[in-house]
């Protein structure tokens, strides 16, 4: 069992693939044996979790999830704990793992209630899994509130019930609202045999908590992934005998009157990011050619810019005056980070949408925010919200580019290649400006060298790992996140 942090790389599984490596290992294994380890596996965190509990409610599904409840049940029992099992489904119709553990169950004397107790020190969440057909209703919707409302610490096995494993959509919101969340118990999940991707995205990080895994013994054989975690990048090794030429120059175009903070914010980020040399190109001709508290920024008129010969990140701050810029940036850039105004213009537009796909080959980041991209794909943005992997997908399938589309649990895809979900950052970042950071950061790694998917994801990481290391006390502005 293993505990999941921001460092972890790890393969993440939906749930066609979770359920192809389950029937694989099963194949392989004596009967039962899968939910026996399964129970074992979360009986272990809970005692870990709890070593003291007087009582844990253990609220049981129709199912197999709620198999993993009843023989985790029994094997708290036999470790001296006392749980308390409440059940919801028909005896005659649980699968037959299920039912060998609730006779496991009823064996070690397990005590089964109608009802929650009135007081717990641990909740095991054991109601739905993977097989999570539609939103809870009923019984099973009073009790996961209840649970979650709670003092107790709260333990979900596989997934917390009603999250959707492949897009983290939540189908019955037992979150308290975001205002009262300081109230919150601790929350954990245990995943087995797979990490599922919507643990990462969507909903998933707050219903989830603290992510831990077993991979109960079972291998995913060559069972393609869904997506992966990256881990932590490895910080850039610099030669001594290189230059300001070996990083990279980096033009930010953007900055339209009143939004010269966005355009300055980025290059501020590509910056400090470790670009060789910044160039900034403000669309406001009136703003003076310098910015005094970053004199290392040199500016330039856009029209002036060599983009050959440069990675450019366009778009932050760009208004509508970003439009015209955009055949040229697209026809001339040799990389490209497009933000902002600079995706909302070619939403609107075909005929740089066709200009967009045909860099297809030069290195090309695009960083929409879920509203963008729903833009983008003349969709709406609860339903970017609804499927992210698969949103992001289509977008760099589209436009032959790579995609960062952010939020809890930034995607980044590619044209063909499995995609990352980012588990670093948090909603200190929902502040105005971190996205211009963001979008600097990337082309700092771009023009480094990096191709535009470890670019991105690096950045991306490193982008969410300032906002966890921030001092919880003091609120986090976007320069001081450029500037980290
Ligand atoms: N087999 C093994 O050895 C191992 C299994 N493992 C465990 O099994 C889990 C998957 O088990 P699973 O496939 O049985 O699905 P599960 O999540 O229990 O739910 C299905 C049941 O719920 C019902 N149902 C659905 N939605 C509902 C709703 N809203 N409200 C009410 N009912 C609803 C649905 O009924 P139906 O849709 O048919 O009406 C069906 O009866 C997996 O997540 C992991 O925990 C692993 O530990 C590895 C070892
Ligand atoms: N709740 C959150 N959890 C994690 N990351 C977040 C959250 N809210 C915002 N972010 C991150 O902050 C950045 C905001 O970008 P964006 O929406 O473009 O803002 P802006 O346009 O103000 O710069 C993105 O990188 C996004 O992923
Ligand atoms: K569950």
């Amino acid at each position: 069992m293993q505990r999941i942090t921001a460092a972890t790389a790890a393969p993440l599984f939906g749930t066609d693939a979770s359920r192809r490596i389950e029937q694989a290992a099963a194949a392989t294994l004596p009967p039962h044996a899968l939910m026996q380890r399964a129970g074992l596996a979360v009986a272990r965190l809970a005692m870990a979790v709890a070593p003291n509990a007087r009582t844990i409610w253990i609220a049981c599904g129709p199912g197999n999830n709620g198999g993993d409840g009843l023989e985790a049940a029994a094997q708290l029992q036999g470790r001296g704990f006392a749980p308390v099992v409440t059940r919801i489904g028909d005896d005659t119709r649980l699968p037959p793992d299920a039912r060998a553990s609730l006779q496991r169950a009823r064996d070690a004397g397990v005590r089964f209630a109608d009802a929650p107790p009135a007081h717990a020190d641990l909740v095991l969440d054991a109601l739905l899994g993977l097989g999570a057909a539609r939103a809870p209703g009923g019984l099973m919707a009073d009790w996961l509130r209840r649970m979650h409302a709670g003092p107790a610490p709260v333990l979900s096995i596989d997934l917390p019930s009603g999250l959707n494993a492949d897009t983290g959509a939540l189908s019955l919101n037992f979150l308290a609202p975001a205002a009262h969340r300081t109230q919150d118990a601790r929350r954990l999940c245990l995943s087995l045999l797979t990490l599922k991707p919507g643990l990462f995205t969507g909903q998933g990080r707050d219903a989830a908590g603290e992510l831990w895994f077993d991979d109960l013994a079972a291998s995913p054989g060559d069972v393609p992934l869904t997506a992966r975690l990256p881990g932590a990048p490895v910080p850039m090794n610099r030669r001594h005998a290189t230059h300001k030429g070996s990083y990279g120059d980096v033009a930010v175009v953007g900055g339209a009157p009143g939004m010269a903070g966005a355009a300055l914010l980025a290059a501020t980020a590509a910056l400090h990011g470790g670009a060789g040399r910044v160039y900034l190109a403000p669309l406001d001709a009136a703003l003076p050619a310098l910015a005094p508290t970053q004199p290392e920024l040199m500016f330039r008129r856009p029209a002036a810019l060599p983009l050959e010969d440069l990675t450019v990140v366009c778009g932050c701050g760009g208004g509508e005056a970003i439009r015209d810029l955009l055949p040229q940036v697209l026809g001339g850039s040799r990389a490209l980070v497009l933000d902002a105004d600079a995706l909302n213009a070619v939403a609107a537009d075909e005929a740089l949408q066709r200009q967009l796909a045909g860099r297809a080959g030069r290195p090309t980041v695009l960083t929409p925010h879920p509203l963008e991209a729903a833009r983008l794909l003349g969709t709406g943005t609860a339903e970017v919200q609804a499927d992210r992997l698969r949103a992001a997908t289509e977008l760099a399938q589209r436009f032959g580019a790579t995609v960062v589309l952010k939020g809890s649990g930034t995607i980044v895809a590619a044209p063909n290649q499995t995609p990352w979900i980012n588990p670093t950052g948090n909603a200190r970042l929902a502040t105005a400006g971190t996205g211009d950071v963001l979008a600097g950061m990337i082309g700092a790694a771009l023009a480094a060298g990096h191709e535009p998917m470890t670019a991105a994801w690096q950045a991306v990481w490193t982008h969410g790992e300032r906002a966890e290391r921030w001092p919880a006390h003091r609120p986090l502005t976007a320069g001081a996140l450029a500037r980290c």
